[in-house]
């Protein structure tokens, strides 16, 4: 199981001082969808110029043009790049073949998906890398958590690995090692706390003991 950290709500700067704290506590540094709409895509090319060693990911969701959009993002430095699970088979298999000439890989984003399962099937054989159940910053004002989502995929996905991403925090960490996920994305679990090198460090020895509440 690795640790990707989200960034969502900062500028490059903020980023940049960020991941500098937490850097040797994570496996993946996510450049969130509001950072790339706000600052473009330099805030990818900021981020791998300045941490090399570390797999950066971004979340551009993709709906459209994936091909191209892939490019763009692995131009800027990307290694992970996103696409939205609803958007049509031709741009998903786009996706899978410009990331495979580029080294890349193609992490989907199950968010606002219905039919999860038939869905994340219907991936797992377009030979995506990921397969990541989302409850979005929407759905968890209201309450709602992906938990129950990632026991599914984890039936139907035989290929592809499998994430979770949406309000993940240290104390919830229990639930989602339980059903062994092989990335666990956690935003502001980590970016909202005052220690945040503190938190980063307890949830990846947590994620590492593979801890089975
Ligand atoms: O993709 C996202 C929002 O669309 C976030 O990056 C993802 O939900 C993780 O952040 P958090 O742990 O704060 O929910």
């Amino acid at each position: 199981m690795k640790l990707q950290l989200a960034l969502d709500l900062v500028n490059i700067a903020q980023a940049l001082e960020l991941i500098k704290e937490v850097e040797g506590h994570i496996d993946i540094v996510e450049i969130g969808t509001p950072v790339i709409n706000k600052e473009g895509l330099k805030a990818v090319e900021a981020v791998k110029a300045a941490f090399p060693n570390l797999e950066v990911l971004a979340d551009v969701k993709i709906m459209d043009a994936a091909g191209y959009e892939v490019s763009n993002a692995a131009a800027a430095g990307a290694d992970i790049v996103t696409i939205l699970a609803q958007a049509e088979d031709s741009s998903i298999k786009g996706a899978v073949e410009a990331a495979k000439t580029l080294g890349k890989k193609i992490l989907v984003d199950m968010i606002a998906v219905k039919d999860i399962k038939t869905r994340a099937a219907e991936l797992d054989k377009l030979g995506v890398d990921y397969i990541c159940v989302h409850t979005g910053y929407d759905l968890q004002a209201e309450g709602k958590d992906s938990f129950e989502d990632l026991r599914t995929i984890k039936n139907v996905v035989k290929n592809a690995k499998t994430a979770i991403a949406g309000g993940i925090k240290f104390e919830t960490l229990p639930e989602v090692i339980k059903a062994q996920p092989d990335l666990i994305i956690v935003g502001g679990g980590i970016t909202s706390k005052e220690d945040k090198k503190a938190e980063a460090t307890k949830i990846q020895m947590l994620i590492k003991e593979g801890v089975i509440a």
